[in-house]
């Protein structure tokens, strides 16, 4: 219907998982109205009375950021937090200068190769604070026509002076997700982020229903090598996910916009070291040996060459999917557990992917056992690789994410389920961006290279893809 849902029915109807997609334009309305926002939608006054606000990226174009406030909070205090060097930083720095309510943080990255990916905004209201954790840079570019996810908290009240403790977090909730954002803000060593780390101690989290998944650059040892990155889910999911009983031969999936290079073949880091992480459970470590791991156990989603040049932006979306052809041509198992990207339910079939999703899916792919939306691609630096044998986490970039387990939405929860006319109380919906069940590419189909030539068959747009 065209119905312009507003964006509290929005929020209302996006309850209790808050996930939601971004506006594509060039869809039909539904598709929009449901479960989807505009970057305007969440600056927007109908969110509450701004105070000042944090935005962390790894691209910003301040004038069209600026343009996405509402006027009256373009004069608030904005401080953003980017990993740009040299000639980086003097134009982000010249794209700010007109704004005097702009304050820089410019990350630290100690690891070479790493980058500032994490996409997050901190929003300071008159009555209470919210966190926007999301798969989009600050660019018009990446809210126009392609798959972005974002999870929007609850409003957090403040929590008033008596409740407040010297030592120790008061206002968290039971997955400790305030105690692990104050964490992941004091690695900054930021002198700028100290301010917003008291905000959020000011705070009450007790609402925050899902999980922080977050990575630092660095070389992370003892209790803090569980601390982020593919370890935090082993020791999430080992602590507070799935009986291993009950998700015995469940099959993870990983959605993503771009690949590193994962080593020679699958049994070292693909399948031997991450998938280890993300296959953990409760009761045992993992439910599979590297050696066992088979193209049922791990499905990966990663748009075809053929899904970007019918995109709606067509061969241009490529630009945002990095996958270089001197690791693709390292890495032919990879290419094995490829799927499409499919998003028909959603209306997103054509909208390039930017978003990046994570889950362990039954063997029918009709339910869930936990979710995870993140700015983590399938990367060594994103995740971290194990080093010193295994007693040390090496990370390289900044990056966070959220994970939702199905016991902290629904009393006694073990499942999600995927297919909205399947769901019960006990297994409520919850609101996927792709298509289950999962198509395999075909023989003929291709995992999208940026840095080679397409020229046998034009885009959407009758061109070709010429790269520089
Ligand atoms: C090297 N720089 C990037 C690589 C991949 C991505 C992505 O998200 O897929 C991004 C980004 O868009 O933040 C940057």
């Amino acid at each position: 219907e065209d119905h312009q849902a507003t964006f509290q029915e929005v929020m209302k109807e996006a309850s209790p998982f808050n996930f939601l997609l971004t506006k594509v334009t060039g869809i039909p309305a539904e598709f929009n109205n449901k479960l989807s926002v505009h970057i305007k939608d969440i600056l927007s006054v109908e969110m509450g009375e701004l105070v000042e606000s944090a935005q962390f990226n790894f691209m910003h174009d301040i004038p069209w950021l600026m343009e996405q406030y509402p006027a009256e909070h373009r004069s608030k205090p904005l401080l953003i937090v980017h990993g740009e060097e040299r000639q980086g930083k003097v134009t982000l720095h010249e794209g700010a200068q007109n704004f005097p309510n702009i304050t820089m943080c410019q990350a630290k990255l100690d690891m070479i190769y790493g980058t500032h990916h994490s996409k997050m905004m901190l929003l300071l209201y008159t009555n209470g604070l919210r966190v926007v954790i999301h798969t989009a840079n600050l660019i018009e570019q990446d809210w126009y026509q392609k798959t972005q996810g974002v999870w929007i908290s609850p409003l957090f009240p403040k929590l008033d002076k008596s409740q407040m403790s010297s030592d120790g977090i008061t206002g968290d909730s039971i997955t400790h997700f305030k105690k692990d954002l104050v964490e992941y803000l004091t690695m900054y060593k930021s002198f700028s982020l100290l301010r917003w780390k008291q905000h959020i101690l000011q705070h009450d989290f007790t609402s925050a229903k899902v999980f922080l998944v977050a990575s630092v650059p660095g070389r992370h040892t003892g209790e803090s090598k569980n601390k982020w990155g593919h370890m935090k889910v082993r020791k999430v999911l080992g602590k507070q996910g799935p009986q291993a009983s009950f998700v015995k031969n469940w099959s993870v999936a990983g959605q993503f916009s771009s690949v590193g290079s994962l080593g020679a073949d699958q049994s070292k880091y693909l399948c031997g070291e991450w998938l280890q992480s993300m296959l953990s459970a409760k009761g045992v470590g993992t439910l599979y040996a590297a050696k066992d791991v088979t193209i049922k156990t791990l499905k990966l989603i990663f748009p075809s060459k053929e899904n970007v040049r019918t995109s709606l932006e067509g061969y241009p979306a490529g630009a945002s999917i990095p996958y270089n052809i001197q690791n693709a041509r390292k890495q032919q198992y990879f290419h094995a557990f490829l799927h499409k990207w499919k998003a028909d339910k959603r209306g997103r079939s054509r909208a390039s992917p930017h978003i990046k999703t994570y889950a362990l899916l039954s063997p029918d792919s009709k339910n869930a056992a936990w979710f995870m939306v993140t700015s983590a691609n399938m990367s060594k630096a994103a995740w971290g690789t194990l080093e010193k044998n295994g007693n040390q986490l090496m990370i390289r970039s900044y990056e966070i994410g959220v994970m939702f387990l199905p016991e902290y939405f629904v009393d006694g929860g073990e499942q999600f389920s995927l297919v909205e006319d399947q769901s019960t109380e006990a297994t409520p919906y919850f609101p996927i961006p792709w298509d289950v069940p999962l198509e395999p590419y075909t023989k003929a189909d291709r995992p999208w290279v940026w840095d080679i030539p397409y020229t046998d068959k034009p885009d959407s747009h009758g061109n070709a893809w010429i790269p520089g």
